[in-house]
């Protein structure tokens, strides 16, 4: 098992091109943001947006459209319920599914669409809610797509794997990823107070930074808003995922050295200066 380390985020932050353009960095769909749950879907979208994803929307139920656009009048909408979203769907580069969605028979039309409808040229990031669909039916899963990243915490790990969270060790965890994702390339991040994150090769990696003043609601809303940034600008690969890891940490514990508090929506406004230190 690896460290992951400040290093990562060098290797993997570039510096922008005078002559690049929005398109050049990455179009992100987030799906997500029940009635009761928008703030999530809203959290997730402004970690993409301020790590770096070049286009953004969300489709999401349609009460949330102020408080999304009041909040960040940069990402666009659309409302879950339009048919267009099929179309959407398949001119993204990645799709983030699962902040807020809540688990009604809506929520799995939705995952379903997904299902059928992304691509090998495609990332899927599942978090939350999304996370409990596929844990009860496992055709949810899609078998084409380019890169399928996790993202629960233990007790929605538990939901997954059947594996009870004392009994979550490394091999157990390692073989409960290859079951679940048999024929996908599929990336585990277990988030804890030491976030590991597995690949179906074995790799397993620990995130060593980090603290209690995050375990805040929203703070993994925010976690699958940055891997979605981070893999829409810089690549399907596991170091973008690593480096999404490793930046939230640290922003959490630069706003943990005088706060007791570490509130999600502060990580996201840290992102632009902090990505800017290791940009090279
Ligand atoms: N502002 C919002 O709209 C928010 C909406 N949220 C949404 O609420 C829905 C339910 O998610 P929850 O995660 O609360 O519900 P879950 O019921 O899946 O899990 C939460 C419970 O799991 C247990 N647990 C054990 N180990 C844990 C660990 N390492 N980390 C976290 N919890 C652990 C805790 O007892 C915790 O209360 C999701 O769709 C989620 O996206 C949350 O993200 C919170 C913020
Ligand atoms: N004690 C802690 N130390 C370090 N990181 C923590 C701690 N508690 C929570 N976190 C981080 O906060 C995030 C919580 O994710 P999650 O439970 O999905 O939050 P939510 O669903 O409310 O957005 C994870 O990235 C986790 O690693
Ligand atoms: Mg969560």
């Amino acid at each position: 098992m690896a460290e992951i380390t400040e290093d990562i985020l060098t290797k993997v932050i570039k510096k922008r091109p005078s002559n690049s353009h929005k398109g050049n960095y990455g179009r992100v769909l987030l799906i997500g943001g029940s009635e009761n749950y928008g703030g999530a879907i809203i959290m997730a979208a402004e970690a993409a947006l301020n790590s770096g994803a070049g286009l953004i929307s969300v489709a999401t139920h349609a009460v949330n459209l102020d408080a999304l656009h009041a909040r960040n009048p940069e990402v666009m909408f659309i409302d879950w319920r339009d048919r267009n979203l099929v179309n959407l769907m398949k001119k993204m580069d990645v799709i983030v599914c699962g902040p807020g969605l809540g688990s009604g028979t809506f929520a799995l039309q939705l995952m379903s669409t997904i299902c059928q409808n992304i691509s090998q040229n495609q990332i899927l990031i599942l978090d939350a809610s999304a996370l409990d669909m596929i844990s009860q039916d496992a055709k949810l899963i899609p078998t084409q797509v380019g890169l399928v990243v996790i993202t629960p915490h233990q007790m929605e790990w538990q939901r997954l794997s059947q594996i009870r969270i004392s009994y979550q060790t490394d091999s157990a965890n390692l073989d409960a990823l290859k079951k679940i994702f048999p024929t996908q390339n599929a990336i585990l991040v277990l988030k804890s107070n030491h976030t590991h994150v597995y690949t179906k090769s074995n790799q397993i990696f620990v995130n060593p930074i980090g603290n209690p003043g995050m375990a805040t609601g929203g703070m993994g809303d925010t976690l699958a808003g940055i891997i979605g940034g981070f893999t829409a600008q810089f690549g399907d690969s596991l170091d973008s995922v690593l480096a999404a890891v490793f930046i939230h940490s640290l922003a959490g514990d630069k706003i943990a050295e005088n706060n007791y508090v570490v509130r999600p929506t502060e990580i996201s406004a840290m992102l632009p200066q902090l990505m800017s230190q290791y940009a090279n």
